[in-house]
């Protein structure tokens, strides 16, 4: 492997390692190199704070100059929070910036790239540009379509069910596998569930790693505003809850006026998913992790508003055309009407196998 690639995963990997923790930002890792010697690396570690090319740029000193620079996103060229990197890296006179991918926000989108050429920088584009993406797919959906990234989440027997007739789902993965979805939880932005969910379960919804983790908003989708008044989500200050309702919901109830409960009420009687989208987009939500149940999960099938999907099958046959199916709504008439996917990775939890499968395009 060169020593170019071998820099820039380094700072992917530096990058990597800060997802979930800089949103609405992107996750961005940079390392200042100079005859084969690092001089600096630096990651965008929250919002509002330096960014990456800063925190490697502060590291390196006087010795950046002449110094290469591999960032995993286009240095900055706006005033943000932050002065512009792009500004920074003609300042310290950088020889050679390498960057893996351009960033899609409107502010920069090339201009940090053009900014250093006309400098007189030399700027590489492209270097591991498809782990770049990848890394900040959340940060791209956001930014471009004012939507946060979604991923619907489900865990279902063998035969996809997620509960009995009766409503029983407790327990039907591993612990192990429980643990991977909190770790999902805490890289999202925002959780979200429909009122059944909350009904049927009364959940808690906060990530709980051993290891630590931050608790995502609580985002409930309950027209009529049935949320018990008793609820876990209503009594439990760890974190926000968002309660999203109908026009016609009577949202003056005390049960929702506390310091850790929003009340959103749409203008349209019934919840329209492009209305919560649009919403939690405007709020700077950059992901959102869908964890059901099967009605809502179906509303999101139906109209192709999920931008992966994470299954966890259990080991087991639960049988039974009454019991709960893991996506609800309204069966398509030919089955290639379905959702075509493209399964992107395979893992064994525990006892149990995690599926992750991103839609077709077109
Ligand atoms: N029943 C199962 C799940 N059930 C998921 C339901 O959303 C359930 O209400 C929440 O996971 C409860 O959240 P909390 O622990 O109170 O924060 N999810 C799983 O991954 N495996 C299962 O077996
Ligand atoms: N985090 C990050 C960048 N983030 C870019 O800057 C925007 C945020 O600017 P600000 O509000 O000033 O933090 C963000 O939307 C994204 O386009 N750019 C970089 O050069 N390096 C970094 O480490
Ligand atoms: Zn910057």
């Amino acid at each position: 492997m060169s020593s170019k690639a071998k820099y820039m995963d380094t700072a992917l990997a530096i990058a990597e390692v800060t997802l979930g923790q800089t949103s609405p930002n992107p996750s961005v890792g940079a390392v200042v190199v100079k005859d084969g010697k690092v001089l600096g690396i630096g990651s965008h570690l929250q919002a509002g704070t330096e960014h990456a090319e800063v925190h490697a740029l502060k590291q390196a000193g006087d010795l950046a100059e002449g110094a290469d620079i591999y960032v995993t996103l286009e240095p900055c060229s706006h005033h943000g929070k932050t002065p512009p990197c792009a500004d920074l890296i003609i300042e310290r006179k950088l020889a050679r910036v390498f960057v893996a991918c351009l960033d899609p926000n409107p502010e920069i989108a090339g201009r940090g790239v053009d900014k250093l050429r006309q400098a007189g920088i030399t700027v590489e584009v492209g270097l591991r540009e498809e782990r770049a993406r990848e890394l900040n797919r959340k940060f791209f959906k956001h930014i471009r379509h004012k939507r946060p990234y979604v991923t619907l989440k489900a865990a279902a027997t063998l035969d996809g069910k997620t509960a009995t007739a009766s409503g029983d789902s407790r327990w039907i993965t591993s612990s192990e596998a429980r643990e991977d979805v909190h770790k999902q939880r805490d890289l999202h932005d925002a959780i979200l569930v429909g009122i059944g969910t909350v009904l049927q379960d009364d959940p808690l919804l906060t990530a709980r790693l051993p290891q630590g983790s931050k608790n995502p908003i609580r985002i409930v989708l309950d027209t009529h505003l049935r949320i018990p008044e008793d609820s876990k989500l209503l009594n439990s200050q760890e974190a926000m809850t968002w309660v999203i309702c109908g026009s016609s919901a009577n949202t003056g109830q005390a049960k929702c006026n506390k310091s850790h409960v929003k009340v959103w009420q749409l203008d349209t009687p019934e919840i329209q998913l492009e209305a919560v989208l649009d919403l939690l987009g405007e709020q700077n939500v950059q992901s959102v992790y869908v964890e059901g149940g099967s009605g809502v999960h179906g509303s999101f099938v139906e109209k192709s508003l999920f931008d992966e999907c994470h299954w966890y099958i259990a080991p087991r046959l639960l049988g039974g055309i009454d019991a709960v199916t893991s996506v609800g709504g309204i069966s398509p008439r030919l089955m290639k009407e379905g959702k075509r996917l493209t399964f992107t990775s395979f893992t064994q939890i525990g006892t149990d196998i995690k599926i992750i499968a991103v839609p077709d395009k077109g």
